[in-house]
């Protein structure tokens, strides 16, 4: 039971958006789609979409031809895409129906969503007089109205106070745990960390990380070893040529094994006296994005 996509391309004449993308993602599982601007993350989004052909490549879902037309997908587009003049419910009943729902499905959805968002009241506005982070609720809803089985999430936090931001969590967490497939593209590594499993990134359209994220931070050959940001620690580490970045939570030392983490913290304490507090964490993937990506 897999999203497999072997040796996907597209170009738009001479610029390879997306090279030779390859990844597997078992369903009911999270991928984190990620790379900086240009990356060609929308490209391969669109792909799967079926809005754009493949220039070369091929999609499977479940061992069959992946088409567009015959998975149910939920697409939250980082651009709005409601009708402004239409009123709420109206629309949700146009793209639920668009997804073959029956009237009676999809006003039980309608109410669901509007209730579990917290915006019934906003059900016979229209979309344009709703603020910016509420139309992005009423597009989360088209998305999951007609319970889709793949989900596609781009940018879904862009906009959303913090309130709001805790309350997409929660339905991402949701249909995580109702064993839905999703697709999440963002540019928050935090976020994309707390949910996706599995993550691929993208450079200039080549992957450049793909796979389990645990494998990958083990692969990435680094821990992080934290000790506090003190005037005499600065200078035993600039002293014995240890290279540090100093950071909110204290002086941040990349190490590739846990002796190297002891012989710094041994080092420290010999010279100082002591040491009263030390962190030896592992990469995030704000570390990998930044060596692979950049
Ligand atoms: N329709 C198009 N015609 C020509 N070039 C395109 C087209 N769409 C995308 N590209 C190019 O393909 C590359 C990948 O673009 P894409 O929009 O997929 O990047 P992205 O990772 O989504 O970026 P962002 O984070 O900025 O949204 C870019 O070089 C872009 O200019």
């Amino acid at each position: 039971m897999t999203l497999e996509v072997k040796q996907l391309s597209k170009s738009f004449g001479e610029t390879n958006a997306v090279n030779q993308l390859s990844l597997n993602l078992p369903t009911g599982r999270v991928l984190g789609l990620l790379g900086r601007n240009g990356a060609g993350k929308t490209t391969t989004i669109k792909m799967l979409l079926g809005l754009l052909t493949p220039t070369s490549g091929e999609m499977t879902w479940n061992g069959t031809t992946f088409h567009s037309s015959k998975v149910k997908i939920g697409y939250l587009p980082e651009e709005r895409g409601l009708y402004t003049k239409s009123k709420v419910v109206d629309q949700l009943r146009y793209f639920g129906k668009l997804e073959g729902m029956s009237q009676k499905e999809v006003d039980e959805a309608i109410t669901y969503w509007l209730e579990r968002l917290e915006i019934p009241h906003y059900r016979h506005k229209k979309a344009g007089e709703l603020s910016k982070g509420n139309q992005q609720k009423i597009q989360l809803i088209v998305t999951l109205l007609h319970n889709p089985e793949l989900i596609i999430l781009d940018e879904p936090f862009s906009g959303l106070d913090p309130v709001n931001a805790e309350l997409m969590a929660s339905i991402i967490t949701e249909e995580i745990n109702k064993g839905k497939t999703i697709v999440l593209s963002s540019h928050r590594m935090d976020q994309v960390e707390a949910f996706c499993e599995y993550v691929c990134i993208l450079k200039n359209g080549d992957v450049v990380a793909e796979g389990n994220l645990n494998k990958l931070k083990e692969e990435y050959g680094y821990r992080n070893l934290i000790v506090e940001d003190t005037e005499p620690i600065k200078s035993v580490l600039n002293t014995n040529q240890i290279d540090f970045e100093r950071k909110q939570q204290g002086i941040y030392v990349k190490v590739k094994t846990e002796e190297e983490a002891f012989t710094i913290l041994n080092l420290i304490k010999s010279e100082t006296g002591s040491i009263r507090k030390f962190q030896l964490l592992e990469p995030t993937l704000n570390d990998i994005f930044i060596e692979r990506a950049r």
